[in-house]
């Protein structure tokens, strides 16, 4: 099956008005991709973006939501005011949610039913830190992530989830996942899903991400398995983002 390839940048908490400006600026001026462009800001950023990109073919996504629709929940921000926005992706349970800011699996899960039940398509962050891998864990551990937003909304959701296998240890460390590293667990990820839904796995877009650069994404998206990729770091330079993109087809 052909799945149409994503490149997402998730520009963390990085930029201001100006650096925004200048990075889209850049972007928009690369032609057409077979890829989808998506884009993700810090929030002060998403309607200045969101205008920027009007009438493009880039799309923007929000780098995290809250589980709850609205309330007395300071500091956060509901997908319904996402979706006012222009957002059309959101990034859900990414590492530094889960380490940094103690977001648990069910934490994780219960986001992605609220970005579903604004018809805004969760990016799904799964992964393994270096000492699960040293152990042997990493699909036990993309497993029982995965575990918890199948349990949650059953696995035909899974048509409207993007998943970002992205391994902890490749995260911001310019240590990047062989591309057969990545197509290994990507490929384990798809047959996973199989086990419950054969149609859901052959169409899950199942992003890398974990120090991408241009200088490999062309060995990452040759494989049958990696449908695209979720960068930090590079996403914060037109050029290279741009190449990335162009590696992607
Ligand atoms: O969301 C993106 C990932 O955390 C990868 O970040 P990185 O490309 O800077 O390693």
């Amino acid at each position: 099956m052909i799945r149409q390839k994503i490149v997402a940048g998730n520009w963390k908490m990085n930029g201001s008005k100006e650096s925004v400006s200048l990075l889209v600026d850049g972007l928009l001026k690369m032609e057409g991709s077979s890829a989808q462009v998506v884009v993700a800001p810090a929030f002060p950023y998403l309607s200045q973006v969101s205008g920027m990109l009007s009438g493009s073919h880039i799309v923007l996504a929000a780098q995290n939501a809250s589980d709850q629709p609205k309330g007395a929940f300071t500091g956060e921000v509901s997908t319904s005011m996402l979706n006012d926005f222009g957002v059309k992706y959101v990034l859900a349970g990414h590492s530094e949610r889960r380490s940094l800011y103690g977001e648990s699996d069910a934490m994780v899960a219960h986001k992605v039913k609220a970005i579903l039940a604004e018809e805004l398509i969760p990016m799904l962050c799964i992964g393994e830190t270096l000492e699960e891998r040293k152990s042997d864990k990493t699909l036990e551990v993309c497993e029982r992530q995965l575990n918890a937003v199948i349990e949650l909304v059953g696995i035909d959701a899974f048509e409207n989830i993007v998943i970002a296998y992205e391994p902890v240890w490749a995260i911001g460390t310019g240590v990047s996942a062989s591309a057969e590293q990545a197509q290994g667990v990507h490929e384990s990820i798809r047959k996973y899903l199989s086990t419950f839904s054969v149609s859901v796995s052959q169409q899950s877009q199942i992003l890398y991400g974990g120090s991408v650069k241009a200088s490999s994404s062309q060995a990452l998206f040759a494989m049958p398995d990696i449908d695209g990729a979720l960068v930090g770091g590079a996403s914060l330079d037109a050029d290279e983002f741009i190449a990335i993109i162009k590696a992607a087809g």
